[in-house]
């Protein structure tokens, strides 16, 4: 509908062997089939053209590999780098989510996905939950069911690591897709109810 904003979502990844690029580029393409404009940007590679990028987005979706139980060191130095927007809260207001993914099934994701959601409470952003009951949770579950692994957070994958991004799992990639569809739609309500709050 024309009187709703278009959303802009950045996706803002780091992955250090390809399997989060493949979760990055699925929140993407979801994100952008709910309507939003997209931005994809690996953070080991941010230039100062993405970080004004990331300044002017209605909402940032963060993503990283869990390695040694918290979110990748290169997404780590990006973070940090996101300091000099905390000074001013220069993001604040801005819609946040986050997705990983790991070895183990389990491989303490949880603490990657906190870790997105204590940045984003700092920066003063609103945070996004994945939206999803959990699958393959019942008698009559399945492993391909939607977000497979149980996640409420956000979205979470498991490759197994002596595989390529080739093998991330399809229901990792269609719960991927359905966070940056949910982020899309959530973030166009808000910019809806500010537009008609004049705020
Ligand atoms: C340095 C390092 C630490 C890792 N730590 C964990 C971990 O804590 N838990 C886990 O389940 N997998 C761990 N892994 C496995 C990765 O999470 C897994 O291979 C993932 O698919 C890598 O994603 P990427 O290709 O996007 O880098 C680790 C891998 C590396 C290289």
């Amino acid at each position: 509908m024309s009187s709703i904003p278009r959303p802009t979502v950045a996706v803002a990844f780091h992955s250090g062997y390809g399997h989060t690029a493949v979760m990055a580029e699925a929140v993407a393409r979801g994100a952008a089939d709910a309507g939003a404009e997209v931005l994809t940007i690996a953070v080991d590679t941010v230039t100062d053209e993405q970080w004004a990028q990331l300044d002017a987005a209605d909402a940032i979706i963060f993503g990283a590999p869990t390695y040694m139980g918290t979110a990748s060191a290169a997404f780590h130095a990006f973070a940090e780098q996101s300091s000099k927007r905390w000074y001013t809260q220069a993001w604040a207001g801005k819609i946040a989510a986050g997705f990983t993914n790991s070895g183990a099934k389990n491989g303490d994701k949880s603490s990657t996905l906190g870790y997105f959601f204590t940045m984003a409470a700092q920066h003063g952003m609103h945070w996004i939950s994945l939206g999803l009951q959990p699958g393959w949770a019942s008698t009559t579950g399945q492993e391909d069911d939607l977000n497979r692994l149980g996640y409420f957070v956000g979205a979470g994958a498991q490759t197994p690591v002596d595989a390529g991004p080739d093998a991330v799992h399809k229901s990792d990639i269609a719960t991927a897709e359905s966070l940056g569809a949910r982020v899309a739609r959530e973030t166009a309500f808000f910019l809806a109810g500010r537009a008609a709050l004049a705020v």
